[in-house]
C-alpha cells in the first residue's frame, strides 16, 4: 500500500490532459466479447480498474496486446466461461458488465458478486430484470449463473436508470434476434460511447443520448477501432485543484460537450472556466462566491442521473464549496455513504454539517490545515487530495490504491503542476 506525503498551499499552474474515461472504458472492454475479430481501442487508461478487468478478460480467453501504454489490441476469437476470480470480481463495480457480452455470446457464465466503491449498497436487481426480459435465466446463490438459449429483443422498462444495468441491456440485445427497446435508460457520456463504439462495429442502436434506445439485433458484429473520450470527472478534479489553490491551469482536450451542467453548478460556487477550442482555461481570478437562489435562498446541489449533475463529483464540489464565500446544502441520495469523509475536512478546519448520510450543509470560506487520513473511495480520496493541496502545512493520505482505481498517475500530473507531493510505500 502506498501513501501521499502533500505540503499544501502551492497555487498549480501550467498544463495537463486527462486520460480516458474509466467508465467508458470498462463496459468497452467487456464489449470487445461480443466479436471474435480484432478491436482497437485508444485512449484506455492506465488505471487499477482497468488492468482489473483485463486480467477478468484474459481469464475468459480474451487475448489483449498492448500496442503503447495506451492502446489495445484486443481479440476474443474463442473465449470460454471459465471460472473467474472472486477477489478481481469483487475488486471492480464493472465485472458485473461480463454478464451481457458472455450472455450474449456464450449463453453461459458463472459471475462471483462485484465489488467496487464502497459507498452503500449498490443493486444489481435491474440488470437481472433487463436479462431476463431479453430471454436470459439468471440464478444467484451469493454468486451469478447466467443461462441464455439465444436471447431475443424484448420491450424492457427499467426499474432504474441504471448505468451498468443499462451497458449489460445494451451488450445482451445487440445481437438478441428481434428489436429492443430499452426504456428508462440512463443515458451518460459512457453509455453514448458504448452505443456509437458498437454501431461502428455493425450494431444498430438508434436515439442515443436519451432515455429511450431502439435496437435492433444484428446477427454478428465485426472488429474496429475506437478512441475512448476523456474523462470528465478527471477534468472536473483537476479544475477543483487549481481553483482551491489559487492556481491557474490550461486542460487540453477537456471534452468540453459534457461539462454544460457541471458548469451550470460551478458557477453556483463561484467557479468559472474558459472554452478554448476543445481545451478549458481555469483562470486564478476567481469568484469564489456561492450564489444564493432567486431571494437570497440557501441553494442546493444535488445529484440526478445524467444529463443533470454526477454523483461521481459530489465530494469534488463539497471541497471547492470549503473554499467558497456562503453557505450550500449538498444533496445525494443515490449512495448512502458518499457524504461520510466529509469529517475528515471538518478535521482540516472546514465548517460542514452533515445533516443525514445523504445531506450536508457547507459554509465557506475556510482555511484548512494538514491532516493525516485515509481514501474511503475513489472519489472521496480525490477530495481529500485536493483538500490537502489546498490546506496549510502537510499532509498524509494513506491507502491511495483506492485513487489510482480511477486517477493515472494524479500524482506526477500534479507535481508537473507545481503540487509538492511525493508518493510512498506505506509503513
Ligand atoms: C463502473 C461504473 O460505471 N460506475 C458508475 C455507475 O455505477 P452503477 O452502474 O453501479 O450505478 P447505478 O447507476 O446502478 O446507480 C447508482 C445508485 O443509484 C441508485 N439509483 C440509480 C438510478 C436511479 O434512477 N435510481 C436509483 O435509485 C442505484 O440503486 C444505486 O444505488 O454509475 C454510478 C452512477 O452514476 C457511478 O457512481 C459509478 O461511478
Ligand atoms: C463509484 C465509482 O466507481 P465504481 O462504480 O467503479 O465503484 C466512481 O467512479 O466514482
Amino acid at each position: 500500500m502506498e501513501k501521499f506525503i502533500i505540503e499544501g498551499s502551492q497555487p498549480l499552474s501550467g498544463e495537463v490532459t486527462p486520460a480516458g474515461n474509466k467508465n467508458a472504458a470498462l463496459p468497452l472492454l467487456s464489449a470487445c466479447m461480443l466479436t471474435d475479430e480484432p478491436i482497437i481501442l485508444k485512449n484506455v487508461p492506465d488505471i487499477l480498474d482497468v488492468n482489473a478487468m483485463r486480467s477478468l478478460l484474459e481469464s475468459l480467453g480474451v487475448s489483449i496486446q498492448n500496442l503503447d501504454q495506451h492502446t489495445w489490441q484486443i481479440q476474443a476469437k474463442e473465449i470460454r466461461p471459465a471460472d473467474l476470480d472472486p477477489d478481481m470480481c469483487r475488486r471492480i463495480r464493472a465485472s458485473i458488465l461480463l454478464a451481457g457480452p458472455m450472455t450474449a455470446r456464450m449463453g453461459e457464465l458463472q459471475l462471483p458478486p462485484p465489488g467496487g466503491d464502497v459507498i452503500g449498497r449498490r443493486r444489481v436487481d435491474t440488470h437481472i430484470l433487463a436479462l431476463e426480459k431479453l430471454g436470459a435465466q439468471v440464478h444467484y446463490d451469493r454468486s451469478f449463473i447466467f443461462k441464455a438459449n439465444g436471447l431475443k429483443g424484448a420491450d424492457i422498462l427499467l426499474d432504474e436508470a441504471s448505468v451498468t444495468a443499462t451497458e449489460n441491456a445494451i451488450t445482451a440485445a445487440v445481437t438478441a434476434k428481434g428489436t429492443t427497446t430499452l426504456r428508462n435508460c440512463a443515458s451518460e457520456p459512457h453509455i453514448q460511447e458504448l452505443c456509437h463504439f458498437l454501431n461502428g462495429l455493425g450494431a444498430k442502436i438508434e436515439n442515443i443520448g436519451s432515455n429511450t434506445l431502439h435496437i435492433t439485433g444484428v446477427d454478428r458484429l465485426h472488429g474496429g477501432e475506437f478512441t475512448i473520450g476523456p474523462d470528465y470527472l478527471e477534468v472536473v478534479s483537476f479544475v477543483g485543484a487549481a481553483v482551491v489553490t489559487r492556481g491557474q491551469i490550461r486542460i487540453r482536450n477537456a471534452g468540453v460537450r459534457y461539462l454544460d451542467m457541471i458548469r451550470l453548478v460551478m458557477k453556483r460556487l463561484g467557479v468559472h472556466w474558459i472554452e478554448e477550442g476543445e481545451d478549458i482555461l481555469i483562470p486564478s481570478d476567481q469568484k469564489l462566491e456561492v450564489e444564493p437562489d432567486l431571494g437570497g435562498a440557501i441553494p442546493e446541489i444535488s445529484v440526478m442521473p445524467w444529463p443533470a449533475f454526477p454523483t461521481d463529483l459530489m465530494s469534488i464540489a463539497i471541497v471547492i464549496a470549503t473554499q467558497s464565500k456562503g453557505s450550500v446544502l449538498f444533496h445525494d441520495w443515490m449512495y448512502p455513504s458518499r457524504m461520510f469523509f466529509t469529517d475528515k475536512l471538518v478535521g482540516m478546519g472546514a465548517h460542514i454539517v452533515l445533516c443525514d448520510p445523504h445531506r450536508c450543509i457547507v459554509q465557506g470560506p475556510s482555511r484548512l490545515y494538514g491532516e493525516k487520513m485515509e481514501s474511503p473511495d475513489i472519489r472521496a480520496g480525490m477530495a481529500l487530495l485536493l483538500a490537502a493541496l489546498s490546506a496549510e502545512g502537510k499532509s498524509i493520505i494513506r491507502n491511495v490504491g483506492q485513487i489510482d482505481r480511477g486517477y493515472e498517475k494524479v500524482d506526477q500530473k500534479l507535481a508537473a503542476l507545481g503540487a509538492k507531493i511525493e508518493r510512498l510505500t506505506q509503513a
